[in-house]
C-alpha cells in the first residue's frame, strides 16, 4: 500500500445556488520518500486536496488513507489529534505568530502532542538546526528575512517527525534566490530525513525539482514531459 492513497474522492461546495465540484472520483498514490509537485489551473482543487489530505478538510466520498490511517474516517477532532502527530504543513505565508520567538513557533505544534519537557526542547532544537536557523531561535518574525521566516515555517511543520508533510505554494511569496533556498532545503528534508513531500506550485522551475511532477486538470492527474 501506498503511503498515501486517495480512492475515489470527491469533493464539492457550495456558493450560492451553485455547486461547485473541483475534485470528483480522485485516485492517487503517493510511495514512501517520493516528492511530489501539483501544477494546475486556478481552481482546479490542489489547495482542496492538500486540506483534505491533511485531514484539515473532510471529502464528501471515497477514501484517503495516509501512513496505515484512514483519515476520511476520523471525527474532526482525532484528524486533529492525527494531525498534530503525523502530517506537517507548510503554507505559502508562514503564519507564524508575531509575538512569539523562532523557537517558540517551532514549539507550537508539539504542545498538542506528549512529549516531557526535555523531548520537546530536543525537538524544536533538530528541527531549527535542520533549517539551519539554530542562531535565529530567540528571534521575533519581525526580526527574520522573508527566507528564514518560510525556514522557521518549515522548522514548525517537522517538528513532529511527520512521514508526510504538504506544502501548499510555500515559495510563491519569495524572491528568485530564496525561492532557490527553500526549494533546495525542501529536497534535503526530503532526501536525508526521509519526509514525504507533496508541494502545490503554479512556478514549473519549482515543480522540477520534484521527483515526480504532476498536473492536476479538469479532475485527472497528468505527468508533464520532463
Ligand atoms: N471553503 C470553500 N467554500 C466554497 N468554495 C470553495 C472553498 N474552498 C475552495 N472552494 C472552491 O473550490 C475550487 C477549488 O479551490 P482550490 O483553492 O482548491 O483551487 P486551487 O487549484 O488550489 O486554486 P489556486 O491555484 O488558485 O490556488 C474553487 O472554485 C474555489 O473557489
Amino acid at each position: 500500500m501506498a503511503l498515501v492513497e486517495l480512492r475515489g474522492v470527491c469533493k464539492s461546495f457550495r456558493k450560492g445556488d451553485q455547486t461547485i465540484t473541483p475534485l470528483d472520483h480522485i485516485d492517487l498514490d503517493i510511495e514512501a520518500g517520493e516528492f511530489v509537485s501539483l501544477m494546475g489551473p486556478s481552481g482546479t482543487g490542489k489547495s482542496t486536496l492538500l486540506n483534505l489530505v491533511s485531514g484539515i478538510d473532510h471529502a464528501d466520498a471515497g477514501t484517503i488513507t495516509v501512513d496505515g490511517t484512514v483519515v476520511s474516517e476520523l471525527s474532526r477532532s482525532k484528524r486533529a489529534d492525527w494531525r498534530a502527530a503525523n502530517l506537517g504543513y507548510i503554507f505559502q505565508t508562514h503564519n507564524l505568530i508575531p509575538v512569539l520567538t523562532a523557537y517558540e513557533n517551532v514549539e507550537l505544534p508539539t504542545l498538542l502532542l506528549k512529549l516531557s519537557a526535555k523531548q520537546r526542547r530536543q525537538r524544536v532544537e533538530l528541527a531549527l538546526a535542520a533549517v539551519g536557523l539554530s542562531d535565529r531561535a530567540e528571534h521575533y518574525p519581525r526580526q527574520l528575512s522573508g527566507g528564514q521566516e518560510q525556514r522557521v515555517g518549515i522548522a514548525r511543520a517537522i517538528v513532529a517527525h511527520p512521514k508526510v508533510v504538504v506544502a501548499d505554494e510555500p515559495t510563491g511569496s519569495l524572491d528568485t534566490e530564496t525561492t532557490e533556498q527553500v526549494l533546495e532545503l525542501l529536497q534535503r528534508l526530503n532526501k536525508e530525513l526521509d519526509i514525504t513531500l507533496l508541494m502545490v506550485t503554479h512556478d514549473t522551475d519549482a515543480a522540477q525539482i520534484a521527483s515526480r511532477p504532476l498536473l492536476l486538470d479538469r479532475g485527472k492527474f497528468l505527468e508533464p514531459a520532463r
